[in-house]
């Protein structure tokens, strides 16, 4: 839509931003009745499709392929030398997003019946924006803009021009020698995913593990799997300051050492990106950390204004990002009060093995809680697949309704589904034991510690005495049949 077009009436709906959180509540707004508008500065699809979920996941599907062609030998088939062609695979990753791209398009939003712009937003008043300086009123916005990598404090950064997740999509080979900034999420999937093709990859952490919001079971397997992959993994290293040369360079770190590096890759967190919005004016509360303040409805301080996806601090996610944008747009439009529930949010690191977890934590789980380990290498597809590295862990309350779980192993993310659902609408061990679980797969293990709890519940005290007087009600019927001396039995 052309910029003078804005203006011609009020939008019920305006829309800051076209990554998922907002792509899905322009049409969620527009199948409602709303007459909406979508605005983007950049790319329909915004980071999920661009720089994050899409490409990584390409890009660790190439490294498995390679990883798998390597270890193949160990099933006894015979691949030779594994060669990685960098402009090749990278060239794949952008083939990925280019065939995803037109589902986030702007045609498919105006198709859904949405009006779509392209421009920079800027709220000039309560009711008020600009896109690229033409005025824009709404009845009511959402503001989704998601969140940026975050550049650490460090000198002679920026003279070695570090890649982010923003900008490592665009080299045109891989890299000798790339350090990683930061072992989060995205550190150990693209650590891993590097290194797998063939780069030299040192992971550098500053605290003490992988995944610090993670089972520390988990951060352990994991980083015992990047090691053999190759990634020098370095814990608990600051690093102070870099010196370089146009792109290469050397990451000097607290302790003394170093790392040297071709290319330098920063994975510290995201900031959420608000610079430029025009908060102020529309009177929208941000936090100490740059997040949109919201409540459990999604509505911003200003009552007009509701935020969904990154921008609001809420977990980085594009499921979270879909569920925000689905409930802030339904709540704006029909002026409901659907609550946000963040409780049983799924997480999933996509390395090998895959890290996925879901509700409370399994590493520490609270005074009331039992915990039931299962590990990988007792499930029997895991063994005749050699892949038996990593456990599930369950978290149970007093009454045995599945509080949380951490899966470690292939297809975690796919094993975790069935918990997120267990987690989320309060079910119990003994419903996941009365369901029938497909033989052999990788839910195997959360199928067992669930039946552990059961019988954990059959072995307590009060089982015990209802077993019992199972038994004996039994024999006495049986002692009964038996006096009568009758060939037809009373009791079934
Ligand atoms: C490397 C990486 C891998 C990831 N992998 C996964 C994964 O496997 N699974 C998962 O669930 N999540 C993953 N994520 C997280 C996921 O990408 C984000 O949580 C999700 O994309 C957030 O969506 P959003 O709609 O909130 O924001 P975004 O997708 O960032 O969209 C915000 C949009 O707003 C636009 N914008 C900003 N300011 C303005 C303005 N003033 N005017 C107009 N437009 C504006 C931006 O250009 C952008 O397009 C990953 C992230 C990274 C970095
Ligand atoms: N598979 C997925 O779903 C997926 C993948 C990637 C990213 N994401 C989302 O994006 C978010 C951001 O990911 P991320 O990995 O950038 O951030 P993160 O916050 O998950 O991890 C950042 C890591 O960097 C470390 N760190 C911070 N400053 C450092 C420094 N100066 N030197 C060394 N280490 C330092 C932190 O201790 C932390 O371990 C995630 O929380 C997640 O929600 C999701």
């Amino acid at each position: 839509m052309p910029p003078a077009a804005l203006d011609r009436a009020r939008w019920d709906l305006l829309v800051v931003g076209a990554g998922t959180a907002g792509l899905i509540g322009a049409q969620i707004a527009a199948a409602l009745g709303a007459r909406v508008l979508l605005v983007e500065r950049e790319r329909f699809g915004g980071d999920c499709l661009w720089t994050g979920c899409v490409p990584s996941k390409a890009l660790l599907a190439a490294a498995h392929a390679a990883a798998d062609a390597r270890a193949a030998e160990r099933y006894g088939v015979h691949v030779g030398d594994v060669r990685v062609d960098g402009p090749a695979v990278l060239a794949a990753v952008r083939q990925a997003i280019e065939t995803i791209a037109p589902v986030d398009s702007p045609d498919a939003v105006r198709a859904s019946g949405a009006e779509t712009a392209s421009g920079s937003v800027r709220f000039t008043g309560a009711t008020r924006a600009e896109v690229d300086g033409a005025p824009a009123r709404f009845r009511q916005a959402l503001l989704c803009t998601g969140s940026a990598p975050r550049m650490p404090d460090l000198t002679g950064l920026a003279d070695v021009d570090p890649l982010t997740t923003d900008s490592v999509w665009s080299l045109s080979d891989l890299p000798d020698r790339l350090v990683v900034l930061g072992g989060g999420t995205s550190g150990c999937e693209l650590g891993q995913a590097f290194a797998r093709l063939g780069v030299h990859v040192t992971l550098v952490e500053a605290g003490d593990r992988l995944l610090a919001g993670e089972d520390p079971r988990a951060a352990e397997v994991l980083t015992e799997a990047l090691r053999r992959d190759g990634v020098d993994v370095r814990l608990g290293s600051a690093p102070v300051r870099v010196t370089g040369d146009g792109r290469q360079g050397r990451l000097h770190l607290a302790d003394g050492g170093g790392a040297d590096f071709d290319r330098l890759l920063v994975t510290v967190g995201r900031d959420p990106r608000i610079q430029g919005l025009g908060l102020d004016a529309a009177g929208v509360a941000t936090g100490e950390d740059g997040s949109v303040v919201v409540d459990d409805a999604l509505r911003t301080t200003n009552p007009r204004i509701w935020a969904a996806g990154d921008v609001t601090g809420h977990p980085a996610f594009t499921h979270v990002a879909g569920v925000h944008g689905n409930l802030a747009a339904t709540n704006a439009v029909l002026g409901l009060r659907r609550r946000v529930d963040l409780s049983a949010v799924p997480r999933v690191t996509f390395t090998r093995p895959e890290v996925a977890a879901v509700g409370e934590p399994t590493g520490e789980p609270g005074a009331d809680r039992r915990v039931h380990t299962q590990p990988l290498r007792r499930a029997d597809r895991a063994i005749a697949e050699q892949s038996t590295e990593g456990f599930t862990r369950l978290v149970v309350d007093g009454r045995h309704r599945v509080r949380g779980a951490t899966v470690v192993g292939p297809r975690a993310g796919e094993a975790l589904t069935e918990l997120t659902l267990a987690v989320s609408r309060g079910l119990t061990t003994s419903h996941l034991t009365g369901a029938m679980h497909p033989y052999p797969t990788y839910a195997d293990p959360q199928w067992n510690a669930a039946i552990a709890d059961y019988r954990g519940r059959l072995t307590s005290r009060s089982g015990r005495i209802a077993l019992t007087a199972l038994r004996l009600a039994r024999r006495v019927r049986l002692a009964l049949d038996d006096r009568r001396g009758s060939d037809t039995p009373t009791t079934a």
